[in-house]
């Protein structure tokens, strides 16, 4: 048995760090750090100095520690009454997702492991969803998806969400499109449980109130043949979102001001757990928006409680029973940030990263030669829905090509029949047709990740043939190879040209700036 000077003094450094990170918007709000002063203080009461060798009531096992949102998933999934940030657990697994790029590899890994006639842990339990590399003529990219279809077969794999005819989706009544919102849509999501994917924006299914996070082909290999992970358990960031959301805001503008403050390394292996009245606003949609963007900042999972929203959203998707959890009162959180929402404004992340925060009124001087509206962030039903608001307020035309790809089949088929508030029944796709945008794509990742050459809206290098002509081309209009997109990465070479200039926005910033020609603020169609 440990000392109790062992424990103190390994506990000890976790909760003495705990301090109070503040916001640009904190001092305005009603957060004061004589209050966080005095949480901490009642935190320390609890722990034991070195000195303290003999046991009095308090600090007996019968004392549970509080627990975060986080680490009690994990306690759960792991059959242990508790566990702390730094445990190293070994974890049961709920969901596993892979999609076209990785799965095959994780598959390639479980077969030499656990041989060529080897079955997965559970064929329920996996999710296999073609989505990256699909509308394509590129055969390694073709292969990956055959691949995934011979070993679902082979495994009787429940959930395959399987395209052969590529020339026309919707003659695949099976395919989705891209696999963090397609999870959300068919039920894969619950609260309480732990879905691993090979993917980094996994942490999307957080949202849920769930343990979601992306995992390595190996992990996922050793996961399709025992249905178990070996996870450290987290600290957790504790994010305070308060204030009403100001109608010209979306989802995108939270997560691009907290990744601007915080840094694309500032929750490298922490919880990002988002709370707050305008946290409890927001529709799963918004929610998941807000979590899949927490991997930008080296997050390893994003979670937010789930309620009322997240249980109707739920209904008739899953009929699995789910049992959510909540942090405990007392929880312990390495850092607390504190929003006031109401004086937020539309951001932009700048090139080249998701931390190259800006005001998106003061980007009017970047001329751009092209919008994308899609992907896990930004091709929700909801996100088209916000960009044909600001196209129905304006009444223009988009003076640059706009590409659309919803993200998923379904969310291709409510572009195609919902109506949008205050439109006299139009669609978005009938505003998007009058404000002169390309025609809706087939759903996938599209050019979120570049992807093969022939990608529609990948912003494309020279081609080999006409290298020395398109390279000067290139050179005359470099300034203006630059893309709005509601997508989560602006890396050099995320969307194909090496050189291409991505700022991401919200689907509203995005809208505007498909009016203008230029980075622009939406408060200029909005009000
Ligand atoms: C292809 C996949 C491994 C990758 C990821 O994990 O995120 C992709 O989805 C991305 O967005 O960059």
């Amino acid at each position: 048995m440990a000392s109790s000077s062992a424990i103190a003094s390994s506990s000890a450094p976790f909760i003495n760090k705990k301090d109070v990170g503040l916001s640009a918007f904190s001092s305005q709000s009603s957060f004061s750090v004589q209050t966080a002063r005095q949480r901490i203080s009642k935190k320390i009461v609890s722990v034991m100095t070195p000195q303290q060798t003999q046991r009095t009531p308090a600090t007996t096992g019968s004392v549970k520690t509080g627990m975060t949102m986080t680490e009690k998933i994990l306690a759960k999934a792991s059959d242990k009454p508790e566990v702390s940030p730094g445990d190293n657990v070994w974890v049961n697994v709920d969901v596993l997702m892979t999609h076209d790029v990785c799965g095959p590899g994780s598959i390639g890994i479980f077969k030499k492991e656990f041989g060529q006639n080897a079955k997965v842990w559970d064929r329920e339990k996996l999710v296999i969803i073609p989505d990256h590399y699909i509308f394509t003529s590129d055969e390694r990219a073709n292969r990956n998806v055959d691949i995934l279809r011979d070993f679902c077969t082979e495994q009787n794999i429940k959930y395959f969400y399987d395209i052969k005819d590529l020339g026309n989706f919707r003659a695949n009544p099976d395919y989705k499109g891209v696999c963090h919102v397609a999870l959300a849509q068919e039920g894969h999501c619950r609260p309480g449980e732990v879905l691993l994917g090979t993917d980094s924006h996994t942490c999307t299914a957080g949202a849920f109130g769930q343990f979601a996070t992306g995992i390595g082909n190996t992990d996922a290999g050793f996961v399709l043949g025992t249905g178990k992970i070996l996870l450290k358990v987290p600290p957790t960031l504790r994010f305070v979102m308060d204030g009403e959301m100001p109608d010209y805001l979306l989802a995108k503008d939270l997560i691009l001001q907290i990744i601007g403050e915080i840094s694309v390394a500032g929750a490298t292996y922490k919880a990002m757990e988002f709370v707050g009245s305008t946290v409890e606003s927001l529709t799963m949609e918004e929610r998941m928006t807000l979590c899949n963007m927490v991997v930008e900042a080296g997050g390893k999972n994003g979670v937010i409680p789930a309620d009322k929203t997240t249980y109707d959203y739920l209904e008739g998707r899953t009929s699995v029973p789910y049992e959510p959890v909540y942090s405990d009162e007392g929880a312990r959180y390495l850092k607390e940030y504190r929003f006031d929402v109401s004086k937020l404004e539309p951001l932009v992340a700048k090139p080249h990263s998701p931390d190259n925060r800006a005001l998106a009124r003061e980007c009017k001087d970047v001329k751009i030669d092209r919008v994308y509206i899609g992907s896990c962030t930004g091709g929700k039903t909801e996100d088209f829905m916000a960009a044909a608001k600001v196209f129905l307020a304006s009444g223009k035309k988009v003076k640059v090509p706009t590409f659309l790809v919803p993200a998923t089949q379904k969310v291709w088929m409510d572009v195609y029949s919902l109506p949008v508030p205050g439109a006299g029944g139009k669609t978005c796709s009938q505003i998007f047709e009058e404000a002169g945008c390309d025609t809706p794509a087939s759903p996938s990742c599209g050019a979120c990740l570049g992807g093969p050459k022939d990608t529609y809206a990948r912003m494309n290098e020279a081609q080999a043939n006409y290298y020395l002509f398109y390279r000067i081309i290139d050179l005359l209009l470099i300034c203006y190879r630059v893309c709005v997109s509601t997508t989560n990465r602006n890396f050099p070479g995320r969307m194909g040209h090496k050189e291409g200039q991505i700022y991401l926005a919200s689907p509203y910033t995005a809208a505007a700036s498909a009016l203008t020609g230029y980075v622009t603020d939406p408060r200029e169609f909005l009000q």
